[in-house]
């Protein structure tokens, strides 16, 4: 089985444009992710995060179920949601987490009436790092492409939505499905895992393999969003969650997708006669709404469906 590439953004060096070490992980970045459209981002900062947000997802998804259904939204991957045996997911998230009260008003508030000052701490300071490395990792994608000029309004209208995953462990011999195959629909995903494995990510001659991140790492994978933005380059790679051993496994990820009113299409510098306009410019989530209704009805569906030209 083969592993995705592996890239270091430790060094305070590779993550300041125009220094000699920006490009060549830029570099690194674009070849990751038209081979595999993911990698492994070695990030230290996110090592003094680990105990505490493992902690605090244990304390959260440990509360009543009549707690966390407090949170069920009507809206698609909002709030609180648990999959229907025999998998058993579970996940809960907020929105626009670039704004730090809304994890208070969204979450903290209403699963703690009395407040929960750490679990908010815990989790802002764990968002706020993870969006920095985001919004670098945007930045090194945009000029690889030679579109920079573009990339801060994209990252204005961005938002981050925080979302907490617990999988109960296998208790058989055999794999159980913790989250089915699938591609994300959203700009860029960044996960973090507790110690147990579980996710695969499919190569594109079909090989699954498994990921085994280092307690330092965040691995990154790239949603039909960024690809329509990008008028069709690099494509978002099916994963899936396979559980193996009888542990819980908790991830807790950022997903990037941009806000409602902002059309996503692709800039100028990416369309020409070669390659024309792929795709109509369209709202994030205004797809997030149909997304919905064709997933209640199990309808495979996707952001390319819905605004390819
Ligand atoms: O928990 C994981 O590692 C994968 C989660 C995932 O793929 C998703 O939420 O889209
Ligand atoms: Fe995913």
């Amino acid at each position: 089985m083969g592993m995705i590439p592996v890239i270091d953004f430790s060094k305070q060096d590779s993550i300041k444009p125009g220094i000699h070490e920006w490009d060549s992980t830029k570099l690194g970045v674009r070849q990751a992710l038209e081979e595999y459209g993911c990698f492994e981002a070695l990030f230290d900062p996110v090592v003094e995060h680990r105990s505490p947000v493992f902690r605090a997802l244990e304390e959260l998804f440990d509360l009543p179920l009549q707690t966390k259904n407090l949170c069920v939204s009507d809206k698609p991957f909002r709030g609180y949601y648990a999959s229907p045996p025999p998998t058993s997911y579970e996940s809960i998230s907020a929105d626009d987490v670039h704004i730090a009260e809304n994890v208070e008003q969204l979450l903290t508030t209403r699963l703690w009436p009395q407040g929960n000052m750490s679990f908010s701490k815990t989790m802002v300071s764990f968002a706020q790092l993870v969006m920095e490395l985001e919004k670098t990792i945007m930045r090194m994608i945009s000029e690889s492409f030679g579109v920079e000029k573009y990339v801060d309004e994209l990252i204005d209208s961005t938002n981050y939505q925080l979302r907490a995953m617990k999988y109960e462990g296998s208790n058989t011999s055999e794999p159980t499905s913790g989250l089915v195959v699938h591609h994300d629909q959203n700009m860029l995903t960044l996960l973090y895992q507790n110690e147990v494995n579980g996710l695969e990510i499919q190569n594109k001659y079909g090989k699954w393999m498994s990921v085994k991140p280092s307690p330092n790492s965040i691995i990154v994978i790239i949603g039909e969003s960024l690809s329509v933005w990008l008028n069709g380059r690099l494509s978002p790679p099916c994963h899936r969650v396979m559980m193996t051993e009888n542990k819980v496994r908790y991830t807790i990820g950022v997903f990037a997708w941009t806000k409602g009113g902002y059309l996503v299409k692709a800039p100028k510098g990416l369309v020409d006669d070669k390659i024309p306009i792929l795709f109509k410019p369209y709202d994030h989530e205004e797809f997030l709404k149909i997304f919905s209704t064709q997933l209640a009805q199990e309808v495979a569906y996707d952001v390319k469906t819905y605004c390819s030209i």
